[in-house]
């Protein structure tokens, strides 16, 4: 994205529906699709000032063309295609809409996705990352507030050592609520996930700019049991527990069996 220029002209591809091994999202191997949008920026007022020409100019959704603007370096006009190009009037609200959100909004749905701006200095990378960013984060959190996933108070603790692990443990286990069923006397009435995200680095690399750091989770998910209501013999706050739960394990259900045919 962004204005491109330079001294000679830069060849982009059409990288229309092209597909590239890429090992993130679904799993090593998995094809990914690779999208190329380009933004061409306004003129400064300092380059208005100076006389600057344009040399870039979008003459639909998916072409530009280049044509000299010096008179005494003519250069036949030529013409680059793209998935998407952005003209100069647009703002980045638009840009967002037809040339990232889809891209970005794919890791509510658990798919790994980048989105880099490319270009030569202040052709306006910053500038439309910076609003691609935004609008992310608005969309992302509109979209849990939707879904009702938003987990309030959820916190995430540094663990100093395996005691410290134990007394975190059980904070969670007195905070979580149980209550008596004809079927248990002690039944968890609650999901209880523990997500543990270990951080290693190679000792000799550590601190130094090179060094890599390793991050990867495992989690720890005891579900509250699926009951039926006639057998738990539940009424009144038991038997609305049993029906939320019921439906959240249901909803998991579905959630694994979506993944599963996801392509
Ligand atoms: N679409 C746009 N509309 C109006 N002003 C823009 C637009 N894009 C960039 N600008 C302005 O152009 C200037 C350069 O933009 P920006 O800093 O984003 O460039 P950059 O590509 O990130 O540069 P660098 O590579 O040097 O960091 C900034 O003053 C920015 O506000």
């Amino acid at each position: 994205m962004g204005a491109i220029g330079g001294d000679g002209p830069v060849y982009w591809d059409k990288v229309d529906g092209a597909e590239t091994a890429n090992g993130g999202g679904g799993g090593a191997g998995k094809l990914e699709k690779i999208l190329v949008s380009v933004r061409l920026r306004p003129l400064s007022d300092k380059e208005i000032a100076r006389g600057d020409p344009a040399e870039w100019e979008c003459i639909n959704d998916t072409t530009i063309i280049s044509r000299s603007a010096y008179p005494d370096r003519p250069t036949a006009p030529t013409a680059y295609s793209f998935d998407r190009v952005f003209h100069s009037d647009c703002n980045t609200k638009e840009v967002y809409e037809d040339g990232a959100k889809a891209v970005a909004l794919s890791v509510v749905s658990g798919i790994n996705s980048s989105i880099f701006a490319y270009g030569q200095t202040s052709s306006g990378k910053t500038y439309t990352m910076t609003g691609i960013t935004e609008y992310t984060v608005t969309d992302i959190y509109d979209y849990i507030a939707k879904k009702g996933t938003y987990v309030e108070n959820l916190t995430e603790v540094i663990l100093r050592n395996s005691e410290h692990l134990k007394e975190l443990i059980s904070v969670c286990e007195t905070q979580r609520r149980t209550g008596e069923t004809y079927l248990n006397e002690n039944s968890s009435r609650s999901h209880q996930i523990l997500k543990l995200t270990i951080e290693s680095s190679a000792r000799e690399f550590l601190g130094k700019d090179k060094s890599t750091t390793l991050v990867a989770c495992v989690n720890f998910v005891d579900l509250a049991g699926s009951e039926r209501a006639s057998q738990a013999l539940s009424a009144g706050t038991r038997l609305k527990e049993g029906c939320h739960i019921n439906r959240s394990l249901l909803t998991l259900g579905t959630v694994i069996r979506k993944l599963r045919l996801q392509p």
